[in-house]
């Protein structure tokens, strides 16, 4: 059992989301665990995280670090490492997360893996590469090692023993905020009301077969309460933003339903996406790749297929 540092750079007004559950549940797959929390969080959001698992969590005390890029998040986050000398520490495979996950690497001398899709209690992880072409396993051999885990790793599930977390603050390492890239500005993305796509129960997908029309897509996901997400081919055709892209060089999702709409399967679709519980594939093309990892196939014109399933839906709901 590895003692476990879990960094979550993103505390939700609303409290800890799927994204943050799962991270604390990868963490615990190798030990005890303990978080590294960017922003002071509340009482409650200390609760959560003891429900969770988490037995100590390190706050920068009155320093906002998510106000800056990923520098002095690194150098805050080593700082912390030093303090709580964790076997191993998980962040997310986002962007930023890899980059920290890099830097913490040099700073602590340690090991990093990323694009983690499983872990395993002697710190074994699991990983597809070549676009879910390979998977493979690895294992860090430095004493400290560094996961950056993607969504779906773990399921979101409080911890058998619950825990009363003890709140330390460790300090901003001095001058890390002296050539630090501060953020001045954000806007908000205007929200849809559908969930965000890569938290989502349900995702409904469509590709180059919606010819430009995502209506049906957007109608069966508004009836089942899903997000909507989109191949590369659509998202290329500038028919829905980037931001709805799965796949390898999009999001990663892992929802219990993915409804896969005018979608080949490519294999760099599947990257983002095989991991889902259970997906439904709607091809007018019965030799589509899309069936060889469909678990429920319909050989048909989404036009109609996915109109139908959605009155049938807002019937049996009504
Ligand atoms: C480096 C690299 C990275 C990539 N990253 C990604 C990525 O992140 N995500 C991604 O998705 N792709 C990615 N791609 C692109 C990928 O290879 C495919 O080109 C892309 O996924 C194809 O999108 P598509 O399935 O929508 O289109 P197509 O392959 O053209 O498939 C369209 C499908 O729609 C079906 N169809 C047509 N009309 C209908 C209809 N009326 N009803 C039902 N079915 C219909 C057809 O039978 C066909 O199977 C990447 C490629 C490369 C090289």
């Amino acid at each position: 059992m590895t003692s476990t540092l879990v960094y979550l750079d993103v505390i939700p007004a609303e409290g800890l989301g799927k994204p943050q559950l799962e991270l604390l549940a990868a963490g615990r797959i190798l030990g005890p665990i303990s978080a590294a929390v960017v922003t002071q969080p509340s009482d409650a959001v200390v609760r959560e995280l003891g429900e969770h698992g988490v037995e100590t969590v390190y706050t920068p005390g009155d320093a906002d670090l998510s106000g800056y890029l990923v520098a002095p998040q690194a150098a805050w986050l080593a700082a912390v490492a030093s303090a709580a000398q964790p076997g191993a520490v998980v962040l997310d495979n986002s962007f930023e997360g890899k980059e920290i996950a890099g830097r913490l690497g040099v700073r602590l001398d340690a090991g990093v893996i990323t694009d983690v899709v499983a872990l395993e209690g002697d710190g074994t992880a699991h990983k597809t590469v070549l676009a879910g072409s390979y998977e493979v396993s690895a294992k860090v051999t430095s004493p400290v090692a560094v996961f950056a885990v993607k969504p779906g790793a773990a399921e979101a599930a409080p911890a058998p023993v619950a825990a009363s977390p003890a709140v330390k603050a460790i300090e901003v390492p001095e001058g890390a905020f002296a050539r630090a890239a501060r953020i001045t500005a954000r806007t908000d993305r205007p929200r849809s009301g559908r969930p965000e796509l890569t938290e989502a129960a349900i995702v409904v997908a469509g590709g180059r077969g919606t010819d430009g029309d995502f209506g049906p897509i957007e109608d069966l996901a508004d009836a089942l309460g899903a997000a909507v997400g989109a191949s590369r081919a659509a998202t290329d055709a500038g028919w829905i933003s980037h931001d709805f892209q799965v796949g390898q060089t999009g999001k990663t999702v892992s929802p219990q339903l993915y409804i896969s709409a005018g979608i080949s399967g490519a294999i760099q679709q599947k990257a983002g996406m095989q991991t889902a519980k259970v997906i439904v594939a709607v091809n007018s093309d019965p030799e589509s790749p899309v069936f060889e990892i469909a678990d429920f196939g319909v050989v048909g014109d989404l036009f109609k297929v996915l109109p139908q399933a959605t009155e049938e839906i807002k019937r049996r709901r009504a």
